[in-house]
């Protein structure tokens, strides 16, 4: 079975039932529960905040992977930390200071990553490579799920697994390399062949529950699929 993580987004879960879905992702071997914020301001689309975040912490073990789609960032840091985020990650181009968004994450005791748009170049890892726990692509424009996954995030992945690499070659710190929109069972293969050690998953998983509403049949299938 692969060694690739899967992180199951909630944006596509039934928020109805978001304790009883977090606790299912987690017995189907989800490796991290991704957390979408949006500001209508940033992108289009209005989610979930700190108190979300709080509310679904005593139902999974599992890191919660917070991707902040929010402009500015910095007022949120201090509130996900403490609703029990473990991961905080935000888009460079939404943060006024980088480097100092990233030592706060850091600061208040979480993993912290930078979240690239299709169009948004890698070189903003230049100057912060020892301060990234993550960097997360998105192979879709954010915002919305259930999008088709954009191929050139594909060269773009293989790109940001160089610099990864040679930043580790050199004697930096492991960083984790994230995808997120579109990931299916029919790409996932070339999406990790490409670099990647973590997708996101959001319509791929809660759009195929097994018949007892569990998740285990599509978590296996990604993960078996990741590795053909
Ligand atoms: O952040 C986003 C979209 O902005 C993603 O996390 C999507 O929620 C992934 O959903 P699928 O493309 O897997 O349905």
């Amino acid at each position: 079975m692969s060694t690739v993580r899967i992180a199951p987004s909630i944006l596509s879960a039934d928020f109805a039932r978001l304790g009883e879905e977090v606790r299912a992702i987690e017995a189907a071997g989800a490796d991290w529960v991704h957390f979408d914020v949006m500001d209508n301001h940033y992108v289009p689309n209005l989610t979930i905040g700190p108190l979300v975040c709080e509310a679904i912490r005593p139902h999974v073990q599992i890191p919660i992977d917070v991707h902040l789609m929010v402009e500015p960032v910095d007022a949120l840091v201090p509130l996900f930390a403490k609703a029990g985020a473990n991961i905080i990650t935000f888009h460079p181009e939404a943060s006024r200071h980088v480097d100092r968004t990233l030592q706060m994450i850091r600061d208040h005791g979480c993993k912290a990553g930078l979240v690239f748009n299709p169009a948004t170049p890698l070189e903003w890892m230049d100057h912060v490579m020892d301060r990234l726990d993550v960097v997360l692509l998105m192979s879709v424009n954010p915002g919305f799920g259930g999008q088709k996954f954009i191929p050139s995030t594909l060269p773009k992945l293989q790109a940001a697994r160089q610099r990864i690499n040679t930043h580790a070659a050199r004697g930096g710190q492991s960083i984790v390399l994230e995808v997120d929109g579109g990931v299916k069972t029919d790409n996932i293969a070339q999406i990790v062949a490409a670099g990647a050690d973590t997708c996101v998953a959001g319509s791929a998983v809660f759009g195929a529950p097994d018949a007892d509403g569990g998740y285990r049949g599509v978590m296996q299938a990604l993960k078996q699929a990741a590795v053909a």
